[in-house]
């Protein structure tokens, strides 16, 4: 009972501290100005801001674009903004967790210096079949991520999913005291733009990671080692020939037009039986 108690107070503490909501206010003009001149904005655009808090992001987008989309979650925040915004046609406030709203149908960008505590859902859900009039975006993630998303090779199925239909690129490092309060960590000011010529579409993405992480899981092998537990002899040697892969080359090797043409041979011809399940 006692050791229950405890568990309780742990929990109600967490929920009730300040951050629990990744409240890391921004108050230095020029990550404010990095951060928007780092998605190329046109007047014509519409931008989503994940977690608007008390605006700092939303006027000055307000000032640039047609239509300014705010999504925050706390309660007070949404009043004051409610308050500021009421002589500007050009924003809409939503009151709700970015996590259940629909995204937007017609093309938009996203500004935003997100709750890094749910950085994974925010783009899960920007990168996949429901973020497909997602266009560019420039989002302050927590430095570690922003390290992880950026960096020329991954070996994280998902991440390499992504990757097939966007480019990640790291701008600029963001020291913690950007921010009130000043979070754990320092941050980086990641740009993430569309492919011209996505290499996959977001639909196929649950099939693409479980493929991934079947052959991921053994990174050093050989992938004609590795491939032989999906296609047929004569199905793999088609499918390196198309991809232009070595049958010596480690699966860690492989380059994303590689990893989406083995991909694309295996669902054209190899029987779904056959096809790595998540
Ligand atoms: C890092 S702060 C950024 C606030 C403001 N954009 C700024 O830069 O000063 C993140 C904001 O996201 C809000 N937030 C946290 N979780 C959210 C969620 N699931 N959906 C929408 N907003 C959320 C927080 O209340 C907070 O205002």
């Amino acid at each position: 009972m006692r050791r229950q108690n405890k568990k309780h107070r742990t929990i109600r503490k967490c929920i009730s501290g300040p951050n629990f909501t990744g409240q890391h206010l921004l108050h230095h003009p020029q990550t404010i100005r990095q951060l928007m001149e780092t998605v190329l904005l046109r007047s014509t655009d519409t931008v989503l801001e994940i977690g608007a808090g008390k605006g700092v992001l939303t006027f000055p987008l307000a000032e640039k674009v047609d239509r300014v989309i705010a999504v925050e979650m706390d309660a007070n925040f949404v009043k004051t903004l409610r308050e500021k915004a009421e002589n500007h046609p050009k924003i809409k406030l939503i009151q709700g967790d970015i996590r259940e709203i629909g995204l937007p149908a017609k093309p938009f960008c996203v500004v935003a210096n997100i709750p890094f505590s749910i950085t994974t859902a925010i783009l899960e859900k920007l990168m996949g079949a429901e973020g497909h009039a997602f266009q560019r975006g420039a989002l302050i993630l927590e430095k570690g991520a922003a390290r992880r998303f950026t960096k020329s090779s991954t070996m994280d199925p998902r991440l390499l999913m992504w990757r097939m239909n966007f480019q990640f690129e790291m701008r600029t490092m963001v020291p913690r005291t950007h921010f009130a309060p000043p979070p754990s960590v320092d941050a980086a000011i990641v740009r993430i733009v569309r492919r011209d010529h996505p290499l996959m579409s977001a639909k196929e993405g649950n099939k693409f990671i479980a493929f991934a992480a079947y052959a991921l899981s053994e990174p050093k092998q050989p992938v004609a080692d590795t491939f032989r537990g999906i296609f047929t002899p004569v199905q793999l040697k088609m499918a390196l020939k198309n991809a232009k892969v070595d049958r010596e080359q480690a699966v860690a090797f492989l380059s994303l037009e590689q990893w989406a043409s083995l991909f694309h041979t295996m669902l054209q011809y190899v029987t779904p039986n056959r096809w790595p399940r998540k």
